[in-house]
């Protein structure tokens, strides 16, 4: 039989050396994945010790992901389910940002003077 946990005993496993989210009513310690989540490492962070059946489907997992997630289950959430839900209306997936490097100026001006110099060795020598 599959051990049951209390929503109380899912919400204390809330961070990144350990880690655990609850699917329907299923409980998946995920400590060991969350460096290998291609989706990333905030998102689950965020998720830590809650219910994420929502933010899961949301994506759209693919098949192997939900085979996935099966090998990481170690039971069932019974009891009182309120501590572990989140605000759906709230909850939206940012995809990650993008910054300008502080060193694209520099680049760009040492591309320009390595253009410029070869440009003028082939015309003037
Ligand atoms: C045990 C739990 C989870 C497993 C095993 C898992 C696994 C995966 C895998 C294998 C992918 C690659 C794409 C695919 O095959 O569908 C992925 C992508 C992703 N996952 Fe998860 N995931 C889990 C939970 C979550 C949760 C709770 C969220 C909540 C937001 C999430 C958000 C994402 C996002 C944003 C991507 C990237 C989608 C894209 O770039 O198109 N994942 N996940």
């Amino acid at each position: 039989m599959s051990k049951t946990y209390s929503a109380a005993e899912v919400a204390k496993h809330n961070n990144a050396a350990d880690l655990w989210i609850v699917y329907k009513d299923g409980v998946y310690d995920i400590t060991k994945f969350l460096k290998e989540h291609p989706g990333g490492e905030e998102v689950l962070l965020e998720l830590a010790g809650k219910d994420s059946t929502k933010c899961f489907d949301d994506i759209g997992h693919s098949l192997e992901a939900i085979n996935l997630r099966e090998t990481y289950k170690i039971g069932t959430v019974v009891g009182d389910l309120s501590g572990t839900k989140t605000d759906d209306d709230n909850w939206e997936y940012e995809p990650p940002k993008y910054e300008w490097s502080p060193w694209l100026p520099v680049m760009i001006a040492v591309g320009v003077v390595v253009y410029a110099s070869i440009f003028y060795y082939l015309w003037y020598l």
